[in-house]
């Protein structure tokens, strides 16, 4: 299973028909069991450049192949569960065909256990984000695609949901695509980290970190952490 991601570019037309580059030149591929972390300056083009990925925006310049069949598991920045639906309801309406088991380990592995027939309306930004991602693992993805799941958390938050995608991502061999603009989640997540330039988007650096996740210890993430935030990107 592979994406092979061959963008040469992308625009958007205002009102007044004036163009707008969003997106440069952006290759890369990204195998099974690999995470990709998308990290780049607010505006350049991150959630353009998911949507091309996820097949929701084919209007662009250059090619982006799949493996034929290849399900898609995405999370947005906004959680976007059904408001009427429990959350075990909106998790099954996504994925019909979930078993049982596999469902209990989820609720289990994100603490929604106790949510289960609780509604959206309900729940705190970070409940309803691990509902999403929830649903997103329910379809068992091969391709897993994630907006900022830990933006806008508070730190404990975010390091608690931080370590259950850990655990999720090395659950399943598939390929998952994560953009954040914190370069410490980078670091803990990422297998292959992609630094954008500003808008358009090109890639300027790409670090492939070769520790598996779960033996980099907090010296190795510290150490790689101060010689990315050395990188004179924007001469780059
Ligand atoms: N549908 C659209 N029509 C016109 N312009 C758009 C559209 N979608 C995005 N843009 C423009 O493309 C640029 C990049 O937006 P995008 O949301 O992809 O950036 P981003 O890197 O994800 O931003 P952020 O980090 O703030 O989430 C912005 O200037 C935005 O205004």
């Amino acid at each position: 299973m592979q994406l092979e991601v061959d963008i040469k570019g992308k625009s958007f037309e205002n009102a007044a028909g004036k163009r707008h580059d969003v997106l440069d030149r952006i290759a890369f591929t990204l195998s099974a069991g690999e995470v990709g972390v998308v990290f780049g300056p607010s505006g350049c083009g991150k959630s353009t450049l998911l949507k091309i990925l996820a097949g929701l925006d084919r209007n662009y310049l250059g090619r982006v192949v799949h493996s034929a069949g290849a399900r898609l598991g995405m999370v947005f920045q906004e959680p976007r569960l059904l408001p009427w639906r429990s959350v075990e309801e909106n998790v099954r309406l996504a994925a019909p065909d979930v078993a049982d088991g596999t469902l209990s380990t989820l609720f289990d592995v994100l603490e929604l256990s106790a949510h289960r027939s609780h509604f959206p309306g309900e729940l705190s930004l970070g409940l309803a984000r691990r509902v999403a991602l929830a649903r997103a693992f329910a379809v068992e993805p091969d391709f897993l695609i994630l907006d900022e799941p830990l933006a806008s958390l508070d730190n404990a938050l975010a390091g608690r949901l931080r370590d259950q995608i850990a655990a999720l991502v090395a659950s399943r061999a598939m390929m998952t695509l994560l953009v954040t603009h914190d370069l410490d989640d980078a670091v803990r997540l990422g297998d292959r980290l992609l630094f954008l330039s500003a808008r358009p988007a090109r890639i300027l650096h790409v670090e492939t970190i070769t520790t598996p996740r779960a033996a980099r210890s907090e010296q190795d993430i510290e150490a790689l952490k101060s010689r990315l935030s050395q990188l004179d990107l924007a001469n780059m």
